[in-house]
Parts: structure tokens; sequence; C-alpha cells
């Protein structure tokens, strides 16, 4: 499964995946549509997304390039809509925001989840209506805060007692109430790497509800005259397969709803149990389908507050990966395949930890093909790098490519569309690549690529 690789001495150390490499498919030039996205195929042996080769892409847009299968993503969002009826889906727009991301998700009835002030800005850029924007962060400044305010969010995700005051001043300066929900932490350790768990005590978000920390929240929230606590939220993890999990935190939060409606008389009305959905990275990664999630969510929040006396409240979920991820791919050019002998073959493409960190920060597992050709070869298990200076820079750990690869060719790394631009850097002064849109057989660029002179403009010398 492509759960993250563990840091020695992590205690998710027996969640460390297999050391040895894996088998090489039975067809190299297959593409696993769980994996893949869903309008990719070969046509004449060359991989065509959204009706457009990736030859043409690459002769048109250069290389490393990302190719974000539009329908997909406008299904992705639509499915999540769809199971998440009578329910608030915000997409998070930390895995991905682009002005045209941000249209989609709009377009097909979501609501958008920022969690900077950068992110604030493309939204509002995009033309996404501020009260369809909620706005997270454990150290959001007095400046994002008032920005949003001013922008008239939705609601605001309050994670720390510095922003409860922070808020109530900005909010008592401009004279108007904003809405919040408080970020509780339930002590759920999803199982999933600790750099991207959030939901156990001993980390930066949130307010422990085992520590008393999140009625203490509660408390100085509904004391402060500006605003206004529409409900709870809590996201326990990143990449999760099940929903046990979601159904413990769910539980814990929905207890605490009762609990603060009987020590303070206050009914919160929503319920936000946030994101964390896994998708498929490897076949033989099997991630919920929507509908299993909402059913299961939603039976158990009803449950619980059937047992506790309260009303249901309105629940909302903010899925990033499982929208973004899966529609997406990179395209990138091999420029040197090295045979170290007897340990493997090294494929270096002209991109790397600067277009895809996931790999280098989380031990993440990817699989890719070549895809400008088909290819009768044999398979020589790769690792396919990058070019930066680092002996780190590895996209894929292991990799079976066809053994007559040459420089030229073209390699694709699958569902790459989530938190790959998003935390795309300049290392080595990389130029950041550009994404398309790809559907029904045209290309459009949403993001361009970077060039020299991006790269010298922000150095003033
Ligand atoms: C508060 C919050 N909501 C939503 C998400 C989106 O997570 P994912 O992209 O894994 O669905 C994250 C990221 O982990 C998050 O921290
Ligand atoms: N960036 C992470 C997920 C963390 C998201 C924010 N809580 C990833 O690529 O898996």
């Amino acid at each position: 499964m492509s759960r993250y690789a563990h840091p020695a001495g992590s205690r998710h150390a027996e969640i460390l995946p297999e050391d040895n490499p894996p088998l090489p498919p039975e067809d190299l030039n297959s593409l696993d549509p769980r994996v893949w996205p869903a309008t990719a195929r070969r046509e004449d042996g060359e991989l065509v997304v959204g009706g457009v080769g990736v030859r043409e892409l690459a002769d048109a847009h250069r290389t490393p390039l990302f190719v974000m299968d539009e329908e997909d993503f406008r299904a992705r969002a639509r499915d999540y809509a769809t199971a998440f009826a009578g329910s608030d889906v915000y997409y998070a727009g930390k895995a991905l925001l682009t002005k045209a991301v941000a249209r989609w998700v709009i377009e097909e009835g979501l609501k958008l989840d920022v969690c900077s002030g950068g992110e604030l800005a493309v939204a509002l850029a995009a033309g996404v209506p501020a009260e369809r924007i909620g706005m997270h962060g454990n150290n959001k400044s007095e400046r994002e805060l008032r920005r949003a305010a001013e922008a008239g969010v939705g609601r605001i995700i309050i994670d720390s007692l510095d922003e409860i005051e922070r808020l109530e001043a900005v909010a008592a300066d401009l004279d108007r109430t904003c809405a919040v929900l408080i970020r509780v932490t339930t002590g759920v350790e999803a199982h999933t790497h600790e750099f991207v768990a959030t939901a156990h005590d001993d980390q930066k978000f949130g307010f422990a509800l085992s520590t008393g920390a999140a009625a203490e929240a509660v408390r100085r929230v509904l004391a402060a005259p500006h605003l206004d606590l529409v409900g709870l939220h809590s996201h326990i993890g990143s990449q999760i397969f099940d929903t046990s999990g979601f159904e413990v935190a769910a539980r814990r939060v929905t207890r605490f709803l009762a609990d603060v409606h009987t020590d303070l008389g206050v009914t919160l009305a929503e319920l936000d149990l946030g994101g964390g959905l896994g998708i498929a990275y490897v076949s033989d990664d099997a991630p919920l389908d929507p509908k299993t999630i909402a059913d299961s969510l939603t039976s158990i929040v009803r449950r619980e507050c059937e047992e506790a006396g309260l009303p249901v409240p309105r629940l909302a979920v903010e899925p990033g990966r499982a929208i973004a991820g899966p529609p997406g791919i990179t395209v990138y050019e091999v420029g040197t395949v090295k045979d170290v002998e007897g340990i493997r073959t090294y494929v270096s493409v002209d991109g790397g930890m600067s277009d895809n960190i996931r790999t280098a920060l989380y031990g993440a597992q990817y699989t890719g093909r070549l895809v400008s050709r088909e290819s009768d070869a044999g398979p020589m298990l790769s690792r396919l790098v990058g070019k930066h200076c680092e002996s780190g820079d590895i996209i894929v750990h292991d990799l079976h490519l066809p053994a007559d690869l040459r420089p030229g060719d073209l390699v694709a790394v699958a569902a790459t569309g989530a938190y790959c631009l998003s935390m795309a850097s300049n290392y080595n002064h990389l130029p950041r690549p550009a994404m398309v849109a790809v559907r029904d057989g045209a290309a459009r660029v949403i993001v361009r690529r970077e060039t020299e002179e991006d790269l010298l403009r922000l150095d003033v010398g």
C-alpha cells in the first residue's frame, strides 16, 4: 500500500513500505485506470489524456509538464457534491489551487477551503464568492484575518487562543461579526506519516478535546462579541484508506457537541470532519469511494446525535487530494540512463524534487510509464530521479521501465495532481513547470512555465 515511509524510531515504523522492490507489471505499457486519469489511453502507442497526445503537449509546452484531465477533476468534484448532498464540500485548495481550478470547484457546486492569505488571494482573483470560502491556518496573521474578514469569507476556522483575540479585535475594528468554527484534535491517530497526521495531541494544530483546551476555546469564543460560533472542525490526517479513524473522531466530536449543549446551553449547527481521503498512487491502493465515506460519516453523526438528544448538525468535509490528485500527471523527458552495474539503473529526467517533493519528504510511492511510445522490451528495474544536487532527489524509488528506454523518451508519473505543483520550489533555480488542462482534444495553459526572467525578477541585487 502506498502509505508513507516513516523516519527511524517513529512510532509509525510498523508501516514502513516493503524493502523488496515490486514485481514488474505484466504489461509495461498498461495504464491502470485506478491510477491514471479517467481519459488516459494509448493511441498508436502514445499516451493521450483529454484527447491530447503527450508528444504534442511536450512539443508545445516543454517538460516537465503538469497535465490535468479537466473532465476527470470535475467529475471527482461532482461525485463528492452528489455523495454529500445536504452537506458542504470544501475543496482543500492546498492540494492544488489555480484560478481555473477554483472556478471548476465552484462551478461543480463545491465550496473552497484556503489556508493562507496567498490562497485567499487566488480564490478571490478567480471570482470565488467570499461566502463560499472557508479559511484555515494555525498561525493566521492579523493581516490575513483582516483580509478574510473584509472580504466576508463564509467561515474562519479558529486554531489558537491567540487567534480568538486577534480575530475579535479585527472584527470589532471592522464592526462586523465573523462566523467561526473551532478546530479540535480528537486524539485519533490516522495510520499515516507523522508529518501529515494531524489529530494526535502532540502537534501544532487545533485544541485538544482531552485536555480541556477545546472547552476553553469554546468559552472564549462565546464571550467574544464579534465572533459567531457556528461549529466544530476536526481533521485527522492524510491518505487515509478506511473510515474507522473518521468514525472515532466523529464520535468524539459529537460527544463534545453534546457537552457544549449540556454545559453551556449552546447548540452548534455545523460539524466539519476535514479531508484526508486517500487515493491510488499505485495499483494496490484501494481508496474509498465518496458515497461510502458519506454514508458512513452521516450515519455515525446521526446515531451519536440521536443518542445524545441533539439535533444533527450540518456536515462538511474538505477533500483535496481525492479530487486533484488522480486527474493529474507529470510528463518528463528522459535525459540520461545510467546503469550502476549490479545495483540498478538510474533514469534521470528534467525535473525532480522541485516539482515533486513528496517522495523525498514522505517516502511517497508513485508509478510511471514510458508514454511517448509503446515498447516490447523487457522490464528494467529503474530509479526515476531528478536533476537536483541531492542524492535524495528521487521521484520513484522502484519503477519498471522498458529496457530500451533512451534519452528523449517521455516518461509520465501518475497521480501527481495534488501537492506537487502546490509544493513546488525553485531549488537549484529550476523554473517551476507549467500546468495544462486538457479536455475534449484541446489543451489550455492554466499556469505558465516559469522563465529565467521569473527567477531573476525577485532578485533585486
Ligand atoms: C484542515 C485540512 N483540511 C483538508 C485537508 C486536505 O487533505 P487531503 O488533501 O488529504 O484531502 C488538509 C490537509 O491535510 C487539512 O489540513
Ligand atoms: N502535503 C501533504 C499533505 C498535508 C496536507 C496538509 N495538512 C501530502 O502531500 O501528502
